[in-house]
């Protein structure tokens, strides 16, 4: 996380941005803009309802969308959070556990690819010049998957799923963004939320929430998300893997915004016509002339 001028020389907008990108998040408390790096790190949002947690999955979501080397799985089990992003998305799964397993099940198969593919190349990580797409997937809410819909048994499921795709996701380009209204240790216990690099615990009620989202003893040093207002909605503690906690207020798209920045994201996504395999000689166009 930076609270400077974004690291490049200038953040690129539109068609051009790209996952590997710094990504806006928000101002500090000095108005200095925030950046994340999210191509090799997982973030997870925690604090009461209303917090706002699903505005800064919105934000990310834009950029993800935006991104050409971006693709965007949703898991909504409200459908309303993330649902104006379905067109942009390769996959959007509503309030369906099942359908919810099978999509992680199956970027598990293609995590397990792509390490095969790194290791056969003597590589740790995927980089930008690989060409690969960085698969973002946001989670809008975990309890809803992990302790609300389906058996028990699915449920379990879906915790491991979920744990091994934060754990080993990052390197392989599939970072996890995840929000729950629910910080407690049943749901985020502490061996996952330690893997998450990014943390925002937005208002909670006590300290001890607060804690489980941004790390223990956090509050007792004087970081606690007890401290923001009700109505300060957006404002929450940012911490990045080694640091200290932020405060800072996140960017918030309207759904006016999203709805028209989502329009123009699925247009540059649409399916284009494959290349022809054999070229038509007869035709004289641009690319044969060239
Ligand atoms: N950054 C922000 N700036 C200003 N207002 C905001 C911001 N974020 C959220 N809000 C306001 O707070 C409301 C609730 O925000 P949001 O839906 O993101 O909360 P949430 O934490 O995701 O809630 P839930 O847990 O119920 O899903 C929004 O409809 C908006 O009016």
């Amino acid at each position: 996380m930076t609270t400077t001028p974004a690291p490049t020389s200038g953040v690129p907008v539109g068609p051009g941005l790209s996952m590997f990108d710094p990504i806006f998040v928000g101002i500090d408390e000095f108005g200095h803009p925030v950046y994340i790096t999210l191509a090799y790190r997982n973030l997870l949002a925690g604090g009461e309802p209303g917090g706002g947690k699903s505005g800064l999955l919105n934000t990310i979501a834009a950029h993800a969308a935006l991104s050409v080397d971006s693709r965007l799985v949703l898991l909504d089990g409200k459908l309303v959070e993330l649902g104006q992003w379905e067109d942009c998305a390769d996959a959007f799964i509503g309030p369906d556990i099942t359908a919810a397993l099978d999509i992680l099940r199956r970027l598990q198969l293609v995590m397990n690819n792509r390490y095969a593919w790194l290791r056969a190349h003597g590589r740790r990580k995927v980089t930008a010049a690989d060409g690969l797409s960085v698969i973002t997937v946001l989670v809008d809410e975990i309890a809803y998957y992990s302790a609300t819909v389906g058996s028990k048994q699915e449920q379990e499921e879906f915790v491991a799923l979920l744990r091994d795709l934060v754990a080993r996701g990052r390197a392989a380009g599939i970072p996890v963004v995840a929000a729950t209204q629910r910080p407690s240790f049943d749901i985020i216990p502490t061996s996952l939320r330690d893997l998450f690099g990014y943390r925002a615990a937005f208002r909670c009620t006590t300290p001890n929430t607060s804690n489980i989202v941004l790390g223990h003893g956090w509050a007792e040093q004087g970081y606690s998300a007890t401290d923001i207002a009700p109505a300060n909605q957006g404002a929450a503690y940012l911490i990045a893997e080694g640091g200290t906690p932020k405060r800072i207020k996140v960017a918030y798209l309207t759904d006016a915004q999203i709805a028209g920045i989502a329009d123009y994201a699925a247009w540059i996504r649409r399916p284009r016509p494959l290349p022809a395999l054999i070229p038509d000689l007869t035709r004289v166009d641009f690319e044969v002339a060239a």
